[in-house]
């Protein structure tokens, strides 16, 4: 995924902000956060064990770390459950908001991007929002699929994901999320996490060695199979980008400009509303694969994500785009080996309808189709 840069020699936030700023660190280090315990319970009032912000630092050496980890029992650990049933079992277990661990990688919870978060306190929308909210509704049935070009080999296809396929890919993410090889917190070997979680299908990506492996390092798990369903999503949204590419003035022919793909790898991704991911290059997939340029492609639901883009690791050259619930990003060609990231995710703007009947955490799902 990100290009491989050497493990950070400390755990010291100091200097990898250092680092980060002279555009040494590997992407998943740009988002990393040394957050203190009191600030990580103040967190979780606001949203819930649900947080993608990192846990509290390790009293273990750098060696002792395997990475990445996944959380026993912390602030960030989701629920023990495989069912809703299960989630009793999680409660019995105490967890709260002030019991603060680190995790290893024996004895992992699962991460469920769905159910009610324990710690959020439901306060009752003012007219205003109930206004916009169905406004905005409104406004998302009634619109189609809108295509852009943003640039060559890269197209964003707004409201593409229908609302019931949205519906099942984040059932199917939960699903397979809370099983073996399901979501964890990446982190390294001096102990810190970042703020995201993350599951791999297909092939397993390792955050620490930016490779792409059959086994996940630090439990040994398989990664799941990528669902048929979001294969033929992948290949709908390539054939729809070709169709518009065609119809462009000074596009001959759009599958050079945009080679077609056939994914065998995803990276899903969830971010709580302080999740962000630095600039980065999507370049640990096979030279034949980066030198043929086929095109990344994602999906983004949930909360809207300010999306960075251009040709540096410098954010303030970058363009921005809002991917919001259902649209679909596509980079290849030419645009495959641009900086991505993302600055931040806009709170509360997942539509209702899609909180209300999927029960999705606050926060945004993504999903990164690539070819190895
Ligand atoms: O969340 C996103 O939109 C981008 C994710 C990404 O760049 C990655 O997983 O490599
Ligand atoms: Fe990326």
């Amino acid at each position: 995924m990100a290009e491989k840069t050497p493990p950070p020699p400390s755990s010291s936030s100091n200097r990898r902000k250092a680092r980060a700023a002279r555009g040494q660190l590997p992407l998943l280090d740009l988002v990393y956060e040394n957050t203190k315990v009191q600030e990580k319970s103040l967190e979780c009032r606001k949203e819930g064990p649900w947080s993608s912000s990192p846990s509290a630092s390790s009293n273990k050496s750098p060696l002792q770390m395997v990475t990445p980890v996944q959380p026993t029992k912390s602030v960030d650990s989701p629920p023990q459950m495989v069912a809703s049933v299960q989630l009793s079992k999680y409660d019995s277990l105490g967890t709260s908001c002030a019991n603060v661990s680190v995790g290893s990688n024996s004895g992992a919870a699962p991460f469920d991007i769905c159910g009610d978060s324990k710690c959020s306190v439901n306060v009752k929308p003012s007219l205003l929002e109930i206004n916009r909210e169905k406004r905005r509704a409104k406004e998302r049935s009634n619109s189609v699929a809108q295509l852009q070009h943003l640039r060559p080999g890269m197209v964003l296809l707004k409201n593409f994901l229908k609302p019931d396929d949205q519906i099942e890919i984040i059932n199917l993410c939960r699903e397979v999320g809370v099983g073996k090889g399901g979501f964890y917190t990446p982190g390294y070997r001096d102990g810190a996490k970042l703020s995201l979680r993350m599951m791999c299908l297909g092939k397993d990506w390792n955050p620490d060695s930016s490779s792409y492996g059959d086994v996940r390092a630090f439990d040994g798990a398989e990664p799941p199979e990528i669902p048929e369903k979001f294969k033929e999503l992948v290949q709908g949204a390539i054939g729809a980008s070709h169709e518009f590419l065609k119809g462009r003035k000074g596009t001959s022919n759009p599958s050079v400009e945009l080679p077609p793909m056939s994914p065998d790898i995803c990276i899903v991704n969830f971010y709580t509303s302080r999740g962000r991911l630095g600039l980065h290059q999507d370049k640990d997939e096979s030279q034949d694969s980066l030198t043929k340029g086929l095109p990344v492609v994602s999906f983004s639901l949930g909360d809207t994500a300010e999306f960075l883009y251009g040709d540096s690791r410098d954010d303030t050259k970058a363009s921005k785009v809002d991917l919001e619930t259902g649209d679909v990003l596509i980079f290849g060609g030419e645009s495959r080996r641009i900086f991505h990231g993302v600055s931040q995710i806009k709170p509360k703007t997942a539509p209702k309808w899609l909180t209300d009947k999927s029960n999705l955490q606050p926060g945004r799902l993504n999903l990164t189709f690539r070819k190895y």
